[in-house]
């Protein structure tokens, strides 16, 4: 008998180094022998010129929709994410294909900003993913400083901060809700928090450096959405990921001078 092959969806940006964006989702993807689907929202290009300044080129919403026709004219979307989406309008291209679909796991990993940035890259857009996404997210993966935008909390420095933050966008609508400590919360660990709308689980590791993490946040999303397509329950596949990603940072390179990926074959290569 021929097995079924999952197929999973992410609707998010293109980052041409390869780390971030729908490279490291389309790898992930394939890593967990799921089949990997792509509507674009954006490109994102990198100067080196001008010490690595990003510059994000946004895509006409209805080009975003014309993909998304095509991603579900094969069937079944065992599971879907969403990173980068650049315009409100997107963003309201990606809530219509949820509902229209019914696509049951649907992780929204709301990316505000690149690392090393603290500044939302496009406040509009932050509003419309709390108010169109969250709501109907499965799972949601802010990190540090995205949670505590979606929160309205502001600066998050603790791992009690994590828990009310964790717990008002559980209230926003969303069933599962991790955030994501990394490498932004102070310490020695790279602390995770995980809640379902009962309980808290610290999921820890130790801080690795050469902090080579870029993509990490997309990575993360992308092995919890391969987990679920694969049957895993949310925990099973928070828990899958986090190894995943740790195994990926251990193993990640300098790709310049200014940054550097984890590599998203560790976790196979170094089983
Ligand atoms: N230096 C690090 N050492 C170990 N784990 C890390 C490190 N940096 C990030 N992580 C982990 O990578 C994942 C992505 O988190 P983070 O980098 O904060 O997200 P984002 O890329 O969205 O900013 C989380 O599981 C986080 O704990
Ligand atoms: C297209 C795109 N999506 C998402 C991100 C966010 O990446 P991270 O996984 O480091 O949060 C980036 C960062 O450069 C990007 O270029
Ligand atoms: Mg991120």
């Amino acid at each position: 008998m021929t097995k079924i092959i999952p197929k999973v969806l992410t609707i998010a940006g293109s980052d041409a180094s390869g780390g971030a964006g729908m490279e490291a989702d389309l790898k992930t993807f394939e890593e967990f022998g799921t089949y990997g689907m792509v509507a674009l929202t954006s490109i994102v290009t990198m100067d080196p010129d001008t010490d690595w300044s990003h510059n994000v080129t946004v895509m006409d919403s209805g080009l975003v929709k014309a993909q998304l026709k095509t991603t579900g004219a094969g069937g079944e979307i065992a599971a879907m994410k969403t990173g980068m989406l650049g315009s409100v309008a997107i963003t309201e291209v990606a809530r219509e294909n949820i509902l229209a679909k019914k696509i049951n796991n649907v992780v929204i990993d709301p990316v505000m900003v690149c690392k090393g940035e603290d500044e939302v890259l496009n406040p509009e857009a932050a509003d419309a993913i709390r108010d169109l996404l969250i709501p109907i997210a499965t799972v949601t993966t802010p990190n540090l400083f995205e949670a505590g935008v979606l929160s309205g909390l502001g600066t998050l420095k603790s791992l009690d901060d994590m828990k009310q933050a964790a717990v008002k966008i559980h209230e926003l609508g969303a069933e599962n809700v991790i955030v994501k400590g990394g490498k932004a919360l102070e310490g020695e660990k790279a602390i995770d928090l995980f809640y379902d709308g009962i309980n808290f689980e610290v999921l820890e590791t130790d801080k690795i450096t050469p902090a080579y993490n870029h993509g990490a946040g997309c990575t993360f999303a992308a092995a919890v959405t391969a987990g679920l397509a694969n049957g895993l329950s949310v925990k099973e596949s928070v828990y899958q990921a986090k190894e995943f990603v740790t195994a990926g940072i251990k193993s990640g390179f300098a790709f310049n001078e200014y940054v550097g990926p984890l590599y998203h074959a560790a976790y196979r290569l170094n089983k």
